[in-house]
Formats: structure tokens, C-alpha cells, sequence
């Protein structure tokens, strides 16, 4: 059967003072490299169908980081943006498919931060970086296929491992999104 994640129940912790690193694609010859010279945040399990997941794993783990704190250093003419009409630019490699970062360009809550996968570090995730710290849009593993049955076993697995399941995300990252909203709109603490 598909784990969650290698990353998932591993009892990995991250190093609080973790200052960044590397970040390289599969390809044998020529890897994509990016460097991102701070830690990640908000490191999380992601079960929706645009992330991308490691071979039979169920969830992708993802994490931000300020666009500012991440340079491609090898191979960026590699790089292509797998679906530029999506809010998140995720520019994978061409040749091995591996998500290296994914970017927003359009006005949303999270534009300036660039979304990547620690596990692509030489130490699979396990050296240093922030552990993940919640699972979200669990439920979408249905939309690709899973049976929703077995969804309690999902959602009992990463409590196992500490980890609470959000139907999409946890609720200090709604609540940034929702702040975000009433900003523009102009509610922003005027009525309640
Ligand atoms: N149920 C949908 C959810 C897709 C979705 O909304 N993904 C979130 C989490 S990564 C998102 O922010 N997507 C923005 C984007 O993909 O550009 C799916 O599985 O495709
Ligand atoms: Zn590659
Ligand atoms: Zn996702």
C-alpha cells in the first residue's frame, strides 16, 4: 500500500536554528538546484492533486519560504512552469518532473512566498529542516482516485504521527487568508 509520506511518523524533528540549504531535483546528470539560505515554514502534508508527491507516496510535503530567501544556483533553463494558468507557478524540471518551486505572481494572501519540498535536500528532509506540522486538503486524495472508505485509516495515520487533518488548510493559514479578504474588501475589524 502507498504510505502518507516517507516524512510522516518518521519521529523526525527539525533543528529551530536550521539556516537553509540545497535543494536539487532526481535528474542523475545536470540537477536542477535551488539554495534557499533561511529554513521553510508552515511544512505540511498536502493531498491535493497539483502538489507534487514523491513515487507511491499519498502526499506531497510542502513548505514556504520568503521568494526573496530562494535562487536557482544550477540548471534553471531545465525549469518549466507545469500549469501557468494555476495561482501557484510550480516549476518542475523537464526531464524528471520534480517540482522545484512554486511561485505566485497574481495578488493572493501568500504572494511572496515560494513553495518547496525539503525532502529534495540532500538529507531527504531530515537534515535540519522544519518538520511537518499539519496535514491539509486530505479529503482531495478522493478526487484522485482513493477510496473513501479508507479515509479514516488516512486520517488515523497521521494522528498516529501527531499530525491534525484539515479538509484544506490549518486554521492559523485560513485565518491569514480570511485577514487577507476583509483587508481588501475593507471589513477588516470595522463591524464585529
Ligand atoms: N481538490 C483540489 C484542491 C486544489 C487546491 O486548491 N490546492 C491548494 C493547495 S496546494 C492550492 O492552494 N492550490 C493553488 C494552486 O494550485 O495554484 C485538488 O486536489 O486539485
Ligand atoms: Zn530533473
Ligand atoms: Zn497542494
Amino acid at each position: 500500500m502507498a504510505s502518507l509520506h516517507p516524512l510522516i511518523g518518521s519521529g523526525y524533528k527539525g533543528n529551530p536554528n536550521h539556516a537553509g540549504g540545497k535543494l536539487s531535483c532526481h535528474c542523475k546528470q545536470n540537477p536542477v538546484e535551488v539554495t534557499l539560505s533561511s529554513d521553510v515554514a508552515f511544512n505540511h502534508a498536502c493531498g491535493c492533486s497539483k502538489c507534487w508527491k514523491p513515487a507511491n507516496a499519498l502526499f506531497s510535503v510542502v513548505a514556504v519560504v520568503p521568494r526573496e530567501k530562494l535562487a536557482v544556483t544550477a540548471n534553471a533553463s531545465k525549469l518549466r512552469v507545469v500549469d501557468p494558468s494555476a495561482v501557484i507557478q510550480r516549476n518542475a524540471c523537464k526531464d524528471c518532473g520534480v517540482h522545484l518551486f512554486g511561485r505566485i505572481e497574481v495578488d493572493h494572501p501568500f504572494k511572496g512566498l515560494d513553495f518547496v519540498h525539503t525532502e529534495l535536500s540532500q538529507g531527504a528532509g531530515k537534515d535540519g529542516w522544519q518538520e511537518p506540522q499539519f496535514a491539509g486538503f486530505v479529503s482531495s486524495i478522493i478526487e484522485q482516485g482513493y477510496d473513501p472508505e479508507k479515509m479514516p485509516e488516512v486520517r488515523n495515520g497521521f494522528k498516529q504521527a501527531g499530525l491534525e487533518t484539515y479538509d484544506c488548510l490549518s486554521p492559523a493559514l485560513m485565518d491569514l487568508i480570511a485577514t487577507f479578504t476583509a483587508q481588501k474588501s475593507g471589513t477588516f475589524k470595522s463591524k464585529l
